[in-house]
C-alpha cells in the first residue's frame, strides 16, 4: 500500500544540511494500522509529508498503491491526495463553518452534487456520533468532538489511507481512548489503512498492528507491536516500552525481597497461549519447590497475552536448579541482575 525504499530527505538551511529522514525502507500493508513513534525532531512529520506528497524525497522512492509519487504531475498529485485523509493534533477545522460545513468542504472542492454531499454528511455525522451537532460551530465543541469532526471530514471523500498526525496528543486520557476506538472502527468498518505518528507508546499499544521507531531521521526498529513490546531490541525502543509498562518494582522492594529470601530473583516472560497454563505451579510442585510472585503483570497485546513475572523460589538449591532448567525449556527466564535494582 505504502512503500518507502531507501528514502532520505535533506533540508538545506543556509550552509547547514538537516538530514530529517535517512535511508528509510518500510512497507505498510493495506488495512494495517501502522504507528511511527519517536521523540521530537526524529523525522516523523517529514515522513508523513512524504506520504501525502507535500515533500519530495531527496533520494529513494515512495510508492503509494504501486505508484511512484515523485513521478506524478501536479494535477495527478491533487487527485491522488484526495485518496488520503488527514487528521491533526489541533484539528484544523474552519471556525467560520458549521460542523456539517466542515465535513462538506472536501466534497464541495471535489465538485460533488449538493444532494450527494448532504447524504454523505448525514452518514458521516452518524458514524462519528455527532448527528445532533450538525449546525454547531467548532468553538461550541469539546476537543474530542472537534476531533470527531476532523475524522468525519477526512473520511468524506472515502480515502483508502488515513494519516493521523499526533491526533490525540491534545486530548485527555478518556477522550483519547474514545478517539482511538473510533479510529479502530474506521479501520475495521472501511478497511482504511491508517498511518499515525505519535510520541506516546500507549497509543501504539492500544490500536496499532505494526510500529516503527524513529531516531535522528532513521528507523531504528520496526515490526509487529507484539514482537516489539515483548522483545524490544534498541535502547530507545526499550525506553518507550518502559513508559507504558513498568516491568520491575522499585529498587527498595526488590532489595527487600533479595535480603529477605537471601536468594535470587528471576523474571519469567510468558507469550501467547502459554500464559493460560499453570506451568509455574506444575513445575515447582514436581520438584518440591515453593515460589513467591514478587511482582508481575499479564497484559493483552494484539489479542495475545503477555505475562511478565518476577519470582523468588524457595527450596533446596538442586531442586531450584531443576525447576529453572525445566522452565527455561518452556518460557523465557532470566535472572534479575543486581544492576537492575
Ligand atoms: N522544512 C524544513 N526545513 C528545515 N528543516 C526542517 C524542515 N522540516 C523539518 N526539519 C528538521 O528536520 C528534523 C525532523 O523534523 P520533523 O518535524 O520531521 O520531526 P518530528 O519527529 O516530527 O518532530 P516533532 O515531534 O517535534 O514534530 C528536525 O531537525 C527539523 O528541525
Amino acid at each position: 500500500m505504502i512503500e518507502f525504499i531507501d528514502v532520505s530527505k535533506t533540508f538545506i538551511l543556509g550552509k547547514r544540511e538537516v538530514h530529517a529522514v535517512k535511508n528509510v525502507s518500510l512497507s505498510i500493508n493495506k488495512g494495517e494500522i501502522f504507528g511511527i513513534i519517536g521523540f521530537s525532531g526524529a523525522g516523523k512529520s517529514t515522513l508523513l509529508r512524504l506520504v501525502n506528497m507535500l515533500e519530495r524525497p531527496t533520494s529513494g522512492t515512495v510508492f503509494i498503491q504501486d505508484i511512484d509519487v515523485s513521478k506524478l504531475s501536479s494535477k495527478d498529485l491533487r487527485t491522488r491526495r484526495r485518496n488520503i485523509g488527514m487528521i491533526f493534533q489541533n484539528f484544523n477545522l474552519f471556525n467560520s463553518r458549521t460542523v456539517a460545513g466542515n465535513i462538506a468542504y472536501p466534497l464541495k472542492l471535489a465538485g460533488v452534487p449538493k444532494k450527494e454531499i448532504n447524504e454523505r454528511v448525514t452518514e458521516l455525522l452518524n458514524f462519528v456520533g455527532l448527528a445532533d451537532k450538525a449546525k454547531d460551530f467548532p468553538d461550541q465543541l469539546s476537543g474530542g468532538q472537534k476531533q470527531r469532526v476532523g475524522i468525519a471530514r477526512a473520511l468524506a471523500t472515502s480515502p483508502d489511507i488515513l494519516i493521523c498526525d499526533e491526533a490525540t496528543s491534545a486530548l485527555d486520557p478518556e477522550t483519547t481512548a474514545d478517539i482511538l476506538k473510533l479510529l479502530k472502527k474506521v479501520n475495521r468498518d472501511f478497511g482504511i489503512t491508517i498511518l499515525l505518528i505519535t510520541h506516546e507508546m500507549h497509543v501504539i499499544q492500544s490500536i496499532c498492528d505494526k510500529v516503527a521507531i524513529m531516531e535522528n531521521g532513521e528507523v531504528i526498529e520496526a515490526g509487529s507491536v507484539f514482537d516489539t513490546f515483548t522483545a524490544p531490541q534498541h535502547p530507545t525502543t526499550q525506553r518507550f516500552i518502559q513508559s507504558v509498562q513498568q516491568d520491575l518494582p522499585s529498587k527498595t522492594i526488590l532489595e527487600k525481597w533479595r535480603t529477605r529470601g537471601g536468594g535470587k530473583l528471576y523474571r519469567i516472560i510468558f507469550k501467547g497461549d502459554v500464559s493460560n497454563e499453570p506451568i509455574l505451579s506444575t513445575v515447582t510442585k514436581e520438584h518440591g519447590v515453593d515460589f513467591n510472585i514478587v511482582y508481575g503483570s499479564v497484559r493483552e497485546l494484539q489479542e495475545k497475552l503477555f505475562g511478565n513475572l518476577i519470582i523468588s523460589f524457595i527450596g533446596e538449591q538442586t531442586a531450584i536448579q531443576n525447576v529453572l532448567s525445566t522452565l527455561k525449556s518452556i518460557v523465557e527466564l532470566e535472572e534479575v541482575t543486581e544492576h537492575e535494582c
